[in-house]
């Protein structure tokens, strides 16, 4: 059962269902010298691999479900996957994207006491964080001391970079950028394919695959994703910078998840917006105006603190229950 698509050949198959230049024309182009050519014969290969399960689910061009999920939608409004448990194929996507071999960077930061996350974070990445792909973590700290010695995958790697102590918890969430943007320009540009900033106060528990990559992904906040958009907390105020209108802003996204193409992020988000999350009220503005290529959904930050509703069918990460007097050097919220 082919789809329209697939009649029409290699021209409309993106490797991730996104309207990007460089991947609807069947090809992407890595770092690592590599030209990938993602054409109609990963159907082929998925047929094969699918083919030795118990169950068989017919696919479209995606590598997304077909019949499966009528209780969440899959797609936005702007036509890009919308990433549910059941929507989409795990072999088949992991297939897809292991032919280019990305190679993904994950910057985190555990400045202080947050190194304490880090045996947790990386522990539980190696059993469910983009498996059997190349995965650099770059360890931001001011104490390679506290930086456990955790076993990891082959291809993967861990690298610490040093930066500053700080006094106030702010000026870490608030300096992540800048420090990134140095080290991504001096040595990550030159390491990685992609590209994902995360918090580290989380752990792994289920898959996080390669369905999560692309140009630009974001995660829908675990808060507001039932919400109407005219509800979202978004700053409404008419004269601040960050103001967003009424009838605007699609989601409401998590800013301690998200990532994308390194290069492409790199040049329009770090490059020129080293304060970008000064206000997180920014970044809900920068995706307004230049929408995810792939909108992951809360399954991709769930937390602790909240009760599991019946469509997180699958909880991949999820933020810890922390006492903030205790890991911020400042305290407080
Ligand atoms: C899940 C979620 O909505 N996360 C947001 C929320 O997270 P949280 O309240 O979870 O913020 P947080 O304490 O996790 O801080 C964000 C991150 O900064 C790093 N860090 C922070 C303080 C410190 O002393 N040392 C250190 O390394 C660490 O990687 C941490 O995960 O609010 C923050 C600002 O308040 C950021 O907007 C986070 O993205
Ligand atoms: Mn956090």
């Amino acid at each position: 059962m082919l789809s329209q698509a697939h009649r029409k050949g290699k021209h409309e198959i993106t490797n991730d269902g996104t309207s990007n230049l460089k991947e609807t024309s069947g090809s992407f182009t890595c770092k690592c010298d590599k030209t990938l050519h993602i054409s109609s014969n990963w159907v082929q290969l998925s047929k094969g691999q699918r083919s030795q399960s118990a169950h068989v689910h017919p696919t479209n061009v995606f590598g997304s479900l077909i019949h499966l999920r009528t209780d969440v939608n899959s797609v936005t409004n702007w036509n890009t996957p919308l990433v549910w448990e059941g929507t989409f194929d795990p072999v088949v996507i992991d297939a897809i994207y292991k032919k280019m071999d990305p190679r993904v960077a994950v910057v985190v930061f555990a400045v202080g006491k947050y190194t304490c996350f880090l045996k947790g974070f990386l522990e539980s990445g190696e059993k469910h964080f983009l498996i059997d792909f190349r995965v650099t973590y770059y360890i931001f700290t001011d104490n390679e001391k506290d930086v456990p010695k955790v076993e990891l995958g082959k291809g993967r790697k861990i690298s610490v970079v040093t930066v500053p102590s700080a006094n106030r918890w702010q000026d870490v969430v608030l300096g992540r950028m800048k420090w990134a943007t140095i080290t991504i320009d001096k040595q990550i540009r030159n390491e990685a394919d992609y590209l994902f900033m995360m918090d580290i106060d989380s752990v792994f528990h289920n898959r996080f695959g390669a369905e999560s990559l692309s140009q630009l992904s974001a995660v829908l906040h675990r808060g507001n994703y039932k919400v109407l958009k005219t509800n979202f907390p978004y700053e409404r105020r008419a004269k601040s910078r960050a103001y967003i209108p009424l009838d605007e802003g699609d989601y409401y996204y998590t800013a301690a998840v998200w990532g994308g193409y390194l290069e492409d992020i790199f040049i329009h988000i770090f490059r020129f917006m080293k304060n970008l999350f000064t206000s997180y009220l920014q970044y809900f503005e920068y995706l307004l105006y230049n929408k995810p290529t792939k909108v992951l959904s809360p399954e991709y930050l769930w937390s602790d603190y909240d009760q599991i509703p019946a469509d997180i069918k699958v909880v991949r990460i999820s933020q810890l229950i922390k006492d903030y007097k205790k890991v911020r050097p400042n305290g407080g919220r």
